[in-house]
């Protein structure tokens, strides 16, 4: 009994060795560049056997070695050749060092997202494949397939015959193309569409050009000699000649509506022979009056059909005419500031201080022992400002003890910043986050320099700074859809803030984001006023964009939620589902902007000590922030807040609720970091710029980017320079409560389709800005500014959010009297 337990015992004590045989990084890289020079040779060896295995093949198969082979890497080259490409699959076999290359670039250089099974999968299968394939078409050839290849292709001949081979060879392509290069029937006829359009466009272009000439011909004389070949081509309701009719279009053409065109008189159909778009529709539209009388049911469905073709047709036509809406022709010379404004702030690389880490290791090896918990493996990842000591404990320790030592193990470690995460998530493994003695500086050059953000396809990336390994972390926020940030004095939020409009200016056109600056302390973020007319937004009327004034904020808040309401129309109007949709179909012109369509910028809040705006203004603030977190997320509004006083009557429930994505810098307490991040952590951080960002699950802790106002000046500079726009994007109209008697009743000043407004609204009993757009084809800012004199003259009621306003005037008689009245008065 004593026996056996001393033997457990002394298992359980070995227990911890188990972790040696994996393999470390070192073995990899050594393990990788074996494999990647062992393939390199392979692959001369290969291809030297194609010019010397005749030569070779009697030295490498008899017995004597007199003469020596004359294969590049010699015997070795000659008999692993031989091997794999006479005995084996043949020339197939050149798949081989490529797999093999591909295995040891991924140890050597630690490629996380080459998937190696797929790789070695898919290549064995070419190999099967290729090998069965030449055996099968090169049967005098042997040395193509392979001895293997050949007998397998006897084999499989034998039981399914040749042409069941045949058959079986081309499933396995079709597979091979299916599964791996993801290749349908659909893409290749897609490929095929696109190429016919685009000779069609070029066709479409030269024949352009003469078609008015060549349509005043056949009004007058049915046909004109000098250019009938191009009158021929761009006008072919004159010719009854459909075989002269260009291409492959024409046959498709035909053969979609051969049914219903059968019984119809050539004449009739023969203008649909036009390559362009707009013909085919004109064609559908005459073949379903036509075919009425032959066919019943169907016709009613092709005619809606063609409703919708239409209006595609004619997007098209002007796409083909005027290409797409481009947002950024009004300013299409604007220069993208380039990373050589932002200055390095010592290279950003990281220095390993082996002492200090073999320090940490150690102390944190004692420390957990102190508390029992031995420790399996250590790994220690060096990040700019701290390093993360990722700890395996010894089995049978269980997380939760280390997780219950958490504050105890942290005081025992006495350093400021020390973070334990227990366990990490998703692996299996104990975190302790420790500062670096020096840590380096993030500089915004090289995060913005980097591949990650330059390549970012987001709709409004973000490069906040780097995580704990080095990373360069980008996100989009538009994804986030809201973000607040909060941090005692002096840790890192203006620099937080300067970093993420800096990250937008380095990424998107003016026409593309707009931003609304919100800087109580008025320092801040006045170097952005540079900007103004290229990437601010401010209500009417105003002369500083950037807002210091928390009055003016309400009525900017307020004004966003109309803007807000508005957009929601024009969503609605469209029948798209959010802002990239709706820009991308106003792109492709298939939204009016006589209807009151535009394309729409997002805009970027950004408020600055949101404590010092709530505690000026409380509830009138709070009210249009949440409405607007709500329900802008979709429409292209963001808002991000920063506040030095994490406090819970400053971030409320109904505010935390609408903004999963927080950051926090070091705060003061357990209690501010609980009310930003529902977690502590906050507290523990190092200031600087040291962060924690959470979008609604895990703390990422990163460091910030760091830009200095020199730069964002700069940069400013450079952007301010260039042509702009006549004046900051105007928000929409907001006349505050107190100054609605203020609204301008002089009649002379009065827009010159009131009257007519009137009787638009009147008559439809709806005092709606977005309904005055419609009828009247006005824009925005306009019909925002008839609904107002409406409002002053008594006419609609006051705004009520996102209601339609009250008419009250009940009919055109009315109407008239009230402004015959006003007339005398
Ligand atoms: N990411 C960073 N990397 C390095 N240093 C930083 C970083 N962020 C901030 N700092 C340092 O901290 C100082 C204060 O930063 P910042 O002005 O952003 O603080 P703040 O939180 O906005 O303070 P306040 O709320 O009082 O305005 C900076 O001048 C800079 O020296």
């Amino acid at each position: 009994m004593a026996k056996t337990k001393s033997k457990k015992a002394a298992s359980k004590a070995k227990k911890p060795a188990k972790p040696k045989f994996k393999l470390t990084r070192k073995h990899h890289i050594i393990l990788g560049s074996f494999l990647f020079f062992f393939a390199l040779g392979l692959l001369v060896a290969f291809i030297s056997f194609l010019f010397t295995w005749q030569f070779d093949q009697s030295i490498v198969t008899s017995s004597q070695v007199d003469s020596q082979p004359k294969n590049w890497l010699s015997m070795f080259g000659a008999s692993i050749s031989h091997f794999f490409i006479f005995k084996g699959f043949g020339v197939a076999m050149f798949s081989l060092p490529f797999m093999l290359a591909l295995t040891g670039l991924k140890l050597f250089l630690n490629l996380d997202n080459l998937k190696l099974l797929n790789i070695w999968f898919w290549g064995c299968y070419v190999i099967l494949l290729l090998s069965l394939s030449l055996s099968y078409f090169a049967h005098d050839f042997p040395i193509l397939g392979g001895v293997v290849g050949f007998e397998l292709h006897e084999l499989i001949t034998n039981y399914i015959g040749a042409i069941g081979l045949l058959l079986l060879l081309i499933f396995m392509f079709i597979v091979y193309l299916v599964a791996r290069i993801n290749l349908t029937p659909e893409k290749v006829v897609q490929f095929f569409n696109k190429k016919s359009e685009s000779v069609k466009a070029e066709f479409q272009d030269n024949t352009n050009q003469n078609a008015a000439t060549s349509k005043a011909h056949y009004d007058t004389n049915k046909t004109s000699e000098g250019q009938s070949a191009s009158a021929e081509a761009t006008d072919n309701n004159t010719t009854e000649e459909p075989s002269t009719e260009p291409q492959a279009n024409e046959v498709e053409f035909e053969n979609s509506l051969e049914p219903k065109n059968q019984n119809s008189s050539l004449t009739e159909t023969n203008p649909s022979d036009q390559n362009s778009t707009e013909n085919k529709a004109q064609q559908a539209e005459k073949v379903v009056i036509k075919s009425n009388d032959d066919d019943l049911g169907m016709e009613v469905e092709a005619a809606k059909e063609e409703d919708e073709d239409d209006v595609d047709t004619k997007s098209k036509k002007i796409v083909e005419n005027f290409g797409e809406f481009d947002p950024t022709l009004e300013l299409s010379n604007y220069q993208f500031p380039s990373t050589e404004l932002l200055e390095d702030h010592g290279s950003g690389s990281i220095k390993i201080d082996q002492a200090e880490l073999e320090a940490n290791k150690n102390k944190i090896v004692d420390t957990l022992n102190n508390y029992k918990i031995g420790i399996a493996q250590i790994k220690a990842t060096v990040g700019p400002t701290v390093t993360l000591y990722e700890i395996i404990p010894d089995a049978g320790i269980r997380i939760s003890k280390i997780k219950n030592l958490e504050d105890d193990i942290a005081l025992s470690l006495s350093a400021l910043g020390i973070r334990i995460i227990a366990p990490i998530p998703g692996k299996g493994t104990i975190g302790i986050e420790v500062p670096n003695q020096n840590p380096a500086i993030v500089s915004m050059r090289s995060v913005a320099a980097s591949n990650k953000f330059q390549n970012a396809e987001m709709q409004l990336p973000i490069a906040f700074g780097k995580t704990i390994s080095n990373e360069t972390f980008v996100v989009d926020l538009a994804k986030m859809p809201h973000l607040l940030m909060a941090g005692a004095t002096g840790q890192g939020k203006s620099v937080g803030l300067n970093v993420i409009l800096t990250s937008l200016l380095y990424q998107k056109h003016p026409a593309e984001v707009k931003f609304i600056l919100v800087d109580p302390k008025k320092v801040e973020l006045t170097l952005f006023n540079k900007i103004e007319r290229h990437y601010l937004a401010k209500l009417p009327d105003t002369d500083e964009a950037i807002i210091t004034d928390n009055t003016k904020v309400i009525d900017t808040l307020n004004s966003l939620c109309i803007e807000m309401d508005a957009r929601y129309d024009l969503l609605k109007d469209a029948l798209v589902r959010n802002i990239s949709e709706y820009n991308a179909k106003f792109k492709k012109r298939k939204l009016n902007p006589e209807n009151g369509h535009r394309y729409l910028p997002y805009i970027v809040l950004v408020v600055d000590e949101f404590a010092d705006l709530i505690m000026t203004a409380g509830k009138e603030v709070e009210a249009p922030i949440a409405r607007l977190a709500q329900l802008a997320r979709a429409i292209g509004i963001h808002l991000i807040i920063a506040t030095q006083r994490p406090s819970v009557n400053v971030i409320t429930g109904m505010i935390k609720a609408n903004f999963p994505a927080r950051i926090a810098f070091r705060v003061t307490s357990k209690i501010d970091s609980r009310t930003i991040l529902d977690a502590g952590g906050a507290d523990q951080l190092i200031g600087r710029g040291d962060m924690l960002f959470t979008q609604g699950n895990d703390l990422i802790r990163l460091q910030c980017a760091f830009v200095d106002t020199p730069e964002v000046e700069k940069i400013t500079e450079f952007i301010g320079s260039q042509k702009a726009y006549p004046d900051a994007y105007q928000l929409p109209e907001y006349s505050g409560e107190d100054s609605q008697s203020t609204l301008a009743n002089d009649i002379d000043e009065r827009d010159k389709l009131f009257e007519q407004a009137a009787e638009v609204i009147v008559t439809a009993q709806q005092g709606s800005a977005s309904l005055l757009q419609r009828k009247l084809k006005l824009g925005y800012n306009r019909a925002g500014r008839i609904i107002d004199q409406l409002e002053a003259a008594g006419i609609v009621g006051p705004f009520e959010g996102s209601k339609a306003r009250q008419v009250n005037v009940p009919d055109l008689m009315a109407l008239k009297q009230l402004l015959e009245n006003e007339k005398n008065a």
